[in-house]
C-alpha cells in the first residue's frame, strides 16, 4: 500500500498530492499507482525464478486500456472471460499467444475470435462448451488448444459468492469426471489438448486450499499421462487475497509459490497463474467528497458522492475497505458514521460505522479499491460512472474520462 501514504499532512498518490487531483477533476475518482501495479505484478513474476511460467493477469479485476497496457510492456499474459476483454487486451497491445480464455458461458461468435487472433488456451468449464470449441474450430480448418477447469471441490474458505471450487458451484468440470472428458477431448479433431486449469475462489487468505486443490490436480495430470494424455501447462488460477485491515495478514506472492513448489512434480509443466486481485487492489483508491452529513438520533451519516455503482463490494458482499481522510483535520470532533452515497438503496453504503472527523466538502479516499472497483461499477440511478486517473511519480495521467450525460443515453431510441 505504499504508494498511497500521508505526507506534510495530506495524503499522496506516488508524489501527487490526491486532493490536487480531486480538485482538477472531480469526484468521485478512482486513482492508481503505477509504481504499485508493477511492483505487484513483478511480484508474481519473480516468485517463479527460472520456472517456465506466464503470469495471466485476471483482466476483470481491472480492465482499463493504460492498465493493460502497462502489463503487456511487461510481458504479460492475460485471462479474459468475455470477447470484450479480448478486444481490451488487443487494444491495449497484449500478446494474443499469451492469453488464457475462461468463463462458463462461451459464445461462438467469442469462440471465432479467440481463435482468429490465435489465442494460447481456452479453459473449459463444460462438455457442452467442448462440443462447441471443436464445431467452431471446424469450420474454421483450426485447431483449438484446450485445457480443462477442472473444479476440485475444495473449500477456499472466503465469502461464498466468490468461492468458486466447491463441487455446489458452477464453475468447472467436477474432478472425478475429469479424466473421462479429457479422453473425449484428446480424441476431437479440432482440439488440442495443452493444459489443465483450476480456479477455487478469490480473496484466499490461506495457502492450504491452493495446495489441496494443486495435489488433485497433479493427480489428475499423471493419471492423464499413464494414458498417453500428456498436458504441457498447469493453470492454478487466481485467488490470492489481499489486506484490506491492517490486522489482516494475506500470503505474499514469493510465500504463495514456495509452498506450491515444495511439490516438485510440479517443475515438469510451464505454470500459469491468474493473479487479478493481488496485483491491483492495493494500487488503487476511490476518491470521493463529503457532501452532507446527516446527525439522526439513532445514526450519523456521512453522504458522499460514491454510490455502490461506484464500488459494490461493500454491498454484494458486505466487504470491509478503509475510509480515510484525504486532508485529516487536525482539529474538530470525531463522530462515528455510515458512510453512504446518494443511490436510492439501503445498500448504497461504502462502509458501516466509521470513525471520522469531517466536514462538508472534505474528501475521503476509499482504499484498496483498485481490483473489482471501477470495473464492476454501473449507471444504476443514471450516474455517470467515475473518472479514472494514473499517477506516475509527480505525473498524473486521465486514462478514462468521466461519462457525460450523453454518454449515460446513447443508444437508446424512443419509438416513432
Ligand atoms: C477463472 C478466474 N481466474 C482468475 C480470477 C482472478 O481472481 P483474483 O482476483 O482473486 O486473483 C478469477 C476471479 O475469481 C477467475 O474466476
Ligand atoms: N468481484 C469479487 C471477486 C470475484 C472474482 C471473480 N471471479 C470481489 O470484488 O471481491
Amino acid at each position: 500500500m505504499d504508494h498511497f501514504e500521508y505526507r506534510n499532512g495530506q495524503l499522496f498518490a506516488e508524489d501527487v498530492a490526491v486532493a490536487d487531483i480531486a480538485h482538477a477533476h472531480g469526484t468521485p475518482c478512482y486513482i492508481y499507482s503505477r509504481a504499485t501495479l508493477e511492483r505487484h505484478w513483478h511480484a508474481f513474476n519473480d516468485a517463479f525464478g527460472t520456472q517456465p511460467h506466464l503470469v495471466c493477469y485476471a483482466v476483470k479485476a481491472n480492465s482499463n486500456i493504460a492498465i493493460l497496457n502497462l502489463f503487456a510492456r511487461l510481458g504479460s499474459g492475460f485471462d479474459i472471460v468475455s470477447g470484450g476483454e479480448l478486444e481490451r487486451v488487443l487494444r491495449a497491445g497484449g500478446d494474443p499467444d499469451k492469453v488464457v480464455f475462461s468463463g462458463v458461458g462461451k459464445k461462438a461468435v467469442e469462440i471465432r475470435h479467440a481463435l482468429e487472433v490465435g489465442i494460447r488456451c481456452f479453459n473449459v468449464e463444460s462438455e457442452a462448451e467442448l462440443d462447441r470449441i471443436n464445431a467452431v474450430a471446424g469450420e474454421m480448418g483450426k485447431v483449438a488448444p484446450v485445457s480443462l477447469r477442472v473444479n476440485p471441490d475444495v473449500d477456499a474458505q472466503t465469502h461464498p459468492y466468490i468461492s468458486t471450487g466447491l463441487k455446489e458451484n458452477k464453475f468447472g468440470i467436477e474432478i472425478g469426471r475429469a479424466e473421462a472428458v479429457y479422453l473425449k477431448a484428446a480424441a476431437m479433431p479440432n482440439l488440442k489438448v495443452v493444459g489443465i486449469d483450476c480456479h477455487i475462489g478469490s480473496q484466499l487468505l490461506t495457502l492450504t486450499p491452493f495446495m489441496d486443490a494443486l495435489q488433485r490436480v497433479l493427480a489428475l495430470a499423471e493419471r492423464l499421462a499413464e494414458q498417453g494424455v500428456q498436458v504441457h501447462h498447469l493453470d492454478i488460477g487466481g485467488g490470492l487475497g489481499v489486506r484490506y485491515k491492517h490486522d489482516q495478514l494475506a500470503p505474499s506472492p514469493a510465500d504463495y509459490m514456495a509452498n506450491l513448489f515444495t511439490d516438485e512434480r510440479l517443475r515438469q509443466y510451464e505454470i500459469f497463474v491468474e493473479p487479478g486481485r493481488a496485483i491491483a487492489a492495493n494500487a488503487g483508491i476511490l476518491v470521493t467528497e463529503v457532501e452532507f452529513l446527516k446527525m439522526a438520533e439513532y445514526k450519523n451519516f456521512a453522504v458522499v458522492d460514491a454510490a455502490m455503482n461506484d464500488l459494490i463490494r461493500p454491498a454484494l458482499y458486505s466487504a470491509w475497505q478503509e475510509i480515510i481522510p484525504v486532508v485529516p483535520r487536525s482539529e474538530g470532533k470525531t463522530e462515528t458514521y455510515d458512510v453512504v452515497g446518494p443511490v436510492c438503496e439501503t445498500g448504497d453504503f461504502l462502509g458501516k460505522e466509521r470513525d471520522l472527523n469531517i466536514q462538508p466538502g472534505d474528501l475521503l479516499a476509499v482504499r484498496s479499491s483498485g481490483a473489482y472497483g471501477f470495473t464492476m461499477a454501473s449507471n444504476y440511478n443514471t450516474r455517470p460512472r467515475a473518472l479514472e486517473v494514473m499517477v506516475d511519480g509527480s505525473a498524473m495521467h486521465v486514462i478514462r474520462q468521466r461519462e457525460t450525460f450523453e454518454d449515460l443515453v446513447r443508444g437508446e431510441a424512443i419509438l416513432p
